[in-house]
């Protein structure tokens, strides 16, 4: 392997059995427990196991994978749901084998895969910590110094001699991430963490990504947030139906995993716009359609393309934006006739729908447009493909939903009368 890289895959295949048992998921312990103590440890596929499986009963996941990532890069993998993603992370952490190729990866791995792996459920959370160090190959007095640093990251200090099993799913997350984090792996392998945990929790673990990454040391991070990947990110890999599809500088593979979801579909049609044939909607745009992503602080025009199949009366259109947990967040509406339209005769009709910046925190939210057509039952409403909106700006430091710009001020000595009033700072502003 050459001197520069951390990982070097190649030809990675991984077959599964459907509906057969899997070996059982490994603890990180038992994991690791196989690495080798040379520098630089191959994770090898057989035939041999590839001809016991039976064809006709199985499916790969992973096909002929191969990629480099350099020391130091922060990769961000990225890919639709089952594209081989975690699939990918458990074939580096050595979880599971391949099934074909080889992966050899330089220095320590540290990972944090899901809620539930990584851990004794006996042990406490100090013990849990010393093990996961000894494992490691650190030095006890290496981990005694990097302890209070996990625990008070974790924030588990009262419970750090309590068995973890006893651990709420946060408490159990937070000391994972934090032990896969601070105990000075070479290379840190992060799958999806951030889909647990409260926004302020998120916010650490990113910090916490960012500063390993700073250190020089390599992250590869698995995530549906694209605002996390970008921020976080300098490469990406895409994967889709188990192969790389896109590799590279990680604003060019977000702009293809977005492509993938049909977000950007540079095909568009004669009348501008992508017919999708199960609706009546064509597909959704914003702005100037080039792109999902945009700035908390920008301007959003949201536009669609609606084909009325026959004559209706009128119709009531609503524009409606949640959260990646379905939570409604807005819900926008008007009629035809609001719009100074009467009769609505077949035909397409193109909408656009302007607003101010909503100062929506960072992430990834979903925009649809719903349509009710005059005469037709409440159930026959029509939606459109939903749109991935992805904001990207500055955080909330506390768990919202919203973080505009706010100019504070702060008084002192204020009575009834004014001239008592003193003002002792000036407007402190936020953004
Ligand atoms: N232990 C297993 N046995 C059989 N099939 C599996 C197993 N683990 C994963 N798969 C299948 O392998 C494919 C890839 O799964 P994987 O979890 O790696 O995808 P992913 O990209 O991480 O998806 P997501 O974004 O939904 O987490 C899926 O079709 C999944 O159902």
């Amino acid at each position: 392997m050459k001197s520069d890289l951390a990982i070097h895959a190649e030809g990675i295949g991984k077959q599964y059995r459907i509906g057969a048992q899997q070996k059982s998921y490994s603890t990180l312990r038992e994991s690791l427990m196989n690495v080798s103590a040379s520098a630089i440890n191959t994770v090898r596929g057989g035939l041999k196991e590839l001809r016991q499986r039976r064809e006709s009963n199985s499916f790969w996941a992973l096909k002929d994978i191969s990629f480099e990532v350099k020391q130091g890069d922060v990769v961000g993998i990225v890919g639709s749901n089952g594209a081989g993603k975690s699939t990918l992370l458990k074939v580096l952490s050595r979880i599971t084998d391949p099934t074909l190729g080889y992966v050899d990866l330089r220095g320590r791995v540290g990972s944090l895969l899901e809620v539930g792996t990584g851990f004794h459920p006996e042990l406490t959370g100090r013990e849990n910590i010393f093990l996961n160090g000894a494992i490691l190959g650190m030095p006890r007095s290496v981990v005694k110094k990097q302890f209070d640093a996990i625990v008070d990251f974790a924030g588990v200090e009262r419970f750090v001699d309590t068995p973890v099993k006893r651990y709420s799913s946060g408490m159990y997350l937070r000391l994972a991430f934090a032990v896969a984090a601070h105990l000075e792996p070479e290379i840190l392998l992060v799958d999806e963490v951030l889909a647990v945990g409260d926004a302020s929790f998120q916010k650490k673990c990113l910090g916490k990504m960012d500063s390993v990454a700073k250190e020089g040391r390599t992250v590869l991070f698995v995530s549906h947030n694209m605002a996390a990947i970008r921020s976080l990110c300098n490469k990406g890999i895409m994967l889709r139906n188990g192969r790389v599809a896109e590799q590279g500088d990680v604003q060019t593979v977000i702009q293809s995993y977005f492509k993938d979801l049909g977000v950007l579909d540079s095909d568009k049609g004669d009348s501008g716009y992508q017919r999708n044939e199960r609706s009546i909607f064509g597909r959704v745009e914003l702005n100037d359609g080039s792109s999902n992503s945009v700035s908390q602080s920008t301007d959003l025009t949201f536009s669609t393309v609606m084909s009325i199949p026959r004559p209706v009366g009128g119709f009531r259109l609503l524009l409606l934006l949640s959260d990646m947990k379905s939570q409604q967040l807005m819900a926008l509406c008007n009629t035809s006739a609001e719009m100074g339209l009467g009769q609505i005769e077949p035909g397409d009709y193109r909408v656009s729908v302007q607003m101010p910046p909503l100062w929506l925190n960072p992430g990834m939210y979903s925009v649809c447009f719903k349509l009710y057509l005059e005469g037709e039952s409440e159930s026959a409403k029509h939606f459109s493909d939903a749109f991935p909106l992805d904001i990207y700006g500055e955080s909330s430091p506390v768990d919202a939903v919203v973080n505009p710009r706010s100019d504070w001020t702060v008084e002192f000595n204020v009575t009834t009368e004014g001239s008592q009033l003193k003002r002792i700072a000036n407007p402190i502003s936020t953004s």
